[in-house]
């Protein structure tokens, strides 16, 4: 298979120099700038692309090896990446007078990269590209063997090439959809010019996993929590399509699940796909262990501890149960290398499963660990689970537990359970002239149980009961997000029906907080 590698310099957007060229077709795969050049030569990569980065070339530690630009493959370097390049080769870049950021014009001449995709032609003949750039720094003497292929006046080094060693650098960011073209070039390099061929298929791609789960796993036993969710879904679809019986799900019941969320779970798999799935009702365990306490921390520490005590339960049960699978995917592989050389602030700790503890003795499977979220999707359908399930927003492994402000008690989750559940009924109800509904124009929604009580008047009686705020956001990547601008129609329905339909609720409120400042999960 051909294989992309991108090197990261640190660009908030190298991800999506990934996304682009894995739309068309072709894997690839992102590594940190020093990787090292065996590392590099084992990789065999078709084509190498540089991202950009926040540091100054002249300046800087962040510095590739070289002997990457001797392999023969092909090369493009995309701003610090093409600072980078031209460095290497012995050419010169220089703090610029002026920082140019954001939208900008390219003047092109004749290359393999442009051709054909200029967004317009002036009168005199010249072409065009509409871009997006961000720099300080630029390329001000090209290394030998280098031609301009892109200026304009602020920098008359916008794009190089070295068409011989196919060599090839851009200035602005044609990763982002801003550069009207972006796409299109980076398919053009991926394609053509690496000649990669676009392969990366989900057919391709179940077949190859496959072979690989079974020639990891052998003889031996998996087991997988799954959560109904849509990655340790796909991650059970995945490896029982390889092993069989060899893989036994456990899906705990913690006690705030969605309402019919078991039922539903448990149907979809025990009885339509025929994974063996545990059911464990360790709904009394949490709620005790979660009794008095109102610390959001606390709470998530709590409920991530009884997680592993059941897991280890349940372990020890099976008699070769050697792998823990997980639905790892390709961001959270990103992120938690970021994380190891950050030094961020814990905003909130998420629960998770992947803290083993050093005397459960398994080995990780996690064979999604190379996809991002949207092409796990597409897998999911490709392996027959249904649409629905697929496309269904994330739902956090705490639960409600983390719904439920302050201390959590099974009347509270009882109230929200059916709160939840008209709020999404009515989200999926709402159709708009294309067929959409707000649920799937909305990336995550949901109800918050707060526990205050306020007066209310029902049927000429006085009430003294709940509030309920209804949350719902849009997002691409849950880092930030915006509140969801949903018709006061559709809130109206459903405060109504939750007030009228809940006994226990007489007030409901919407959350018109974005993240950041606020987080998506109220705890
Ligand atoms: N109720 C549960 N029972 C068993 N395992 C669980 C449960 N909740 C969470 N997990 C485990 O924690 C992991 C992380 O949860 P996370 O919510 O990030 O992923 P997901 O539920 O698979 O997908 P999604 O992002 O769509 O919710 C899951 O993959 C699963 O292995
Ligand atoms: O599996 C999970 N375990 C957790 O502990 C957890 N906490 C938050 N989330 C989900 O992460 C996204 C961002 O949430 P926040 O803005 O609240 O941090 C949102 O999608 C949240 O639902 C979790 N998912
Ligand atoms: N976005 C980038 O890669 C910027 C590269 C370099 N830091 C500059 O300012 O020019
Ligand atoms: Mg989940």
């Amino acid at each position: 298979m051909d294989k992309i590698l991108i090197l990261d310099f640190g660009s908030q957007v190298t991800q999506l120099i990934a996304r682009r060229v894995r739309e068309a077709h072709v894997y690839c795969e992102l590594h940190p700038y020093d990787m090292p050049i065996e590392d590099i030569r084992a990789f065999a990569p078709t084509g190498i692309i540089l991202s950009g980065g926040p540091n100054s070339v002249y300046e800087s530690d962040y510095q590739a090896n070289p002997a990457l630009l001797t392999l023969g493959v092909p090369v493009l370097g995309i701003c610090y990446g093409m600072q980078w390049m031209a460095h290497a080769l012995g050419g010169r870049v220089d703090a610029g007078h002026v920082r140019e950021f954001g939208y900008a014009e390219v003047h092109t001449v004749s290359s393999r990269l442009f051709n054909g995709l200029e967004d317009k032609t002036l009168p005199n003949g010249e072409h065009v590209l509409e871009v997006w750039m961000s720099h300080g720094d630029k390329v001000s003497q090209l290394p030998a063997g280098f031609t301009v292929i892109g200026s304009n006046p602020s920098c008359p080094i916008a794009a190089m090439a070295d068409e011989h060693r196919h060599f090839y650098g851009v200035q602005f960011h044609p990763e982002v959809t801003h550069t009207r073209k972006g796409r299109e070039m980076l398919h053009r390099f991926v394609l053509d010019i690496c000649g990669a061929q676009p392969s990366w298929t989900m057919p391709n791609y179940i077949d190859e996993a496959v072979r690989k789960i079974r020639e990891q796993v052998g003889e031996e036993e998996v087991i997988l929590g799954l959560s109904g969710g849509v990655d340790s879904s796909v991650a059970a679809a995945l490896i029982h399509r390889a092993i069989g019986d060899q893989l036994t799900c456990v899906f705990v019941d913690h006690g705030l699940l969605r309402l019919n969320e078991a039922e539903m779970v448990m149907e979809m798999f025990a009885r339509n796909l025929g994974v063996k799935v545990v059911h464990v009702d360790a709904s009394a365990d949490f709620m005790q262990k979660l009794a008095g306490e109102t610390d959001p921390e606390k709470k998530r520490k709590i409920i991530g501890a009884e997680f592993v005590e059941v897991f280890q339960r349940e372990s020890g049960k099976l008699t070769n149960a050697k792998w823990l699978a997980q639905g790892t995917i390709y961001p959270d592989v990103i992120e938690s290398a970021g994380a190891k050389t950050k030094k961020a602030h814990t905003i909130k700790s998420h629960h998770n499963v992947g803290g083993l503890p050093e005397d459960m003795n398994l080995k990780l499977l996690e064979p999604l660990r190379e996809l991002f979220k949207d092409e796990v999707r597409e897998l999911g359908v490709a392996l027959g689970l249904p649409h629905d399930m697929v496309y269904r927003h994330p739902f956090p492994g705490p639960g409600l537990g983390v719904r439920i402000l302050g201390e959590v008690k099974q009347t509270y989750a009882d109230l929200l359970r059916q709160a939840d559940a008209i709020f999404i009924e009515e989200l999926r109800n709402t159709k708009d002239e294309q067929g959409v509904s707000w649920y799937d124009k909305t990336s995550q929604a949901f109800a918050v149980f707060l526990p205050v009580k306020s007066v209310g008047v029902m049927g000429d009686g006085r009430t003294y009961d709940y509030v309920v705020a209804l949350r719902a956001v849009v997002t691409s990547d849950f880092m930030t997000a915006h509140w969801a601008e949903l018709p006061y129609s559709l809130l109206g329905r459903a405060s109504n029906r939750i007030i009228n339909e809940v006994k226990g609720i007489n007030r409901v409120v919407y959350d018109v907080s974005g993240k950041p400042p606020a987080t998506i999960e109220w705890e």
